[in-house]
């Protein structure tokens, strides 16, 4: 590493993805090739939240990439209860949290409950989002930490068979989408095994034409500002930063409309729990995929701490989490 990170930050902020608490045994994934360590994913999380608490540079904030808490304890009717431990166990400190929605939020919660719960950061961080949402049902607005910087939280399962009624419309244009591609009767089984199309499941979705449109006249705006952006979701978009399983639907669309705005320098995603990254050629942005914090064994760790500096990011991993230098394009 070089003087740059000698600097003091202009200032930092914590990451980590797919907790997946659940206080049952251990297991495995669909696949049975990793281990799902269900309870010790809340050790792991009071690891994260007392290294942040411990920092000479405390954080900003804390952006929880999706999948806090697991679609098991739906079956166990523990959903609020294990809610209540993750976020009891984050609020432990006082650094805001930004709760990214992924498909556990939607085998736990409904979509309307989310909106009314602590999982929706507008209503609980401590600054005013007016004019700053996607508006309507869509979970995904923008918020600067600091001059200059622009964060965007995006809605990946804004399209999608998760978390909406199956009488609504948004239901049957999800279904509509997904069928074109996948004809198995069991819509979590990919339609295919090794091109992009394996995306087309029912653990995945995408983002609304509605959600496209706000993306990119956020990112106008912060254009004409000279702002530098970081987007994050639960869905990874580009293809050679994660297994194309977990890729968005439309991660093609969302990717053309980032490249067509300079002002985004870094994508931030979950859900591909063995993580990743790419730099875009085209671009220079920097697309990270985190590895989660549900597959990682009970003597290591899964979260980060991103230093901010005028022409760099400095992610400072931990456990299995990569250190990291994220240029400005
Ligand atoms: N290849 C597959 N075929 C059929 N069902 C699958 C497949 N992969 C995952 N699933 C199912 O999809 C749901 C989400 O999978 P899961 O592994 O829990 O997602 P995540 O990777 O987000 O933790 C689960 O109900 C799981 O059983």
């Amino acid at each position: 590493m070089d003087d740059c990170c000698q600097q003091t930050p202009l200032f930092t902020f914590g990451v980590i993805a797919d907790i997946q608490y659940a206080d049952i045994d251990d297991g495995f994934n669909y696949s049975k090739t990793r281990k799902r360590y269900y309870r010790s994913s809340l050790e792991l999380l009071r690891n994260a939240r007392e290294s942040w608490s411990e920092s000479a540079v405390k954080p900003q904030f804390i952006l929880q990439l999706g999948d806090i808490i697991d679609g098991f304890n739906k079956e166990h009717n523990a959903s609020q209860q294990a809610l209540d431990s993750v976020l009891r166990e984050l609020s432990s400190s006082p650094v805001e949290v930004h709760h990214v929605w992924g498909n556990h939020e939607f085998y736990n919660f409904s979509r309307s409950v989310l909106l009314r719960s602590k999982l929706n950061s507008t209503l609980h961080v401590d600054r005013s989002f007016t004019g700053a949402q996607a508006g309507g049902e869509i979970y995904a607005y923008h918020f600067s930490p600091f001059p200059g910087f622009r964060f965007v939280v995006l809605d990946a399962y804004d399209v999608s068979l998760l978390g909406r009624e199956e009488s609504s419309e948004q239901y049957a244009t999800a279904l509509k989408l997904i069928k074109l591609y996948n004809s198995n009767e069991d819509l979590n089984c990919p339609p295919v095994r090794w091109s992009l199309e394996q995306r087309f499941t029912k653990f995945n979705g995408g983002f609304s034409k509605d959600q496209l449109d706000w993306l990119d006249s956020v990112l106008s705006s912060a254009d004409e500002k000279g702002e530098k952006v970081t987007i994050v979701s639960h869905l990874p978009v580009h293809p050679d930063s994660t297994d194309p399983i977990c890729l968005a639907w439309n991660h093609d669309e969302l990717l053309d409309i980032i490249r067509s705005h300079f002002s985004v320098v870094c994508f931030m995603a979950g859900h591909d729990h063995d993580g990743g990254y790419t730099r875009d050629k085209q671009t220079g942005v920097h697309h990270l995929t985190l590895e989660g914090v549900i597959e990682t064994p009970p003597c290591s760790n899964a979260f980060g701490t991103v230093s901010v500096y005028e022409d760099r990011m400095v992610l400072k991993g931990k456990g299995r989490i990569t250190d990291r230098v994220f240029l400005f394009p």
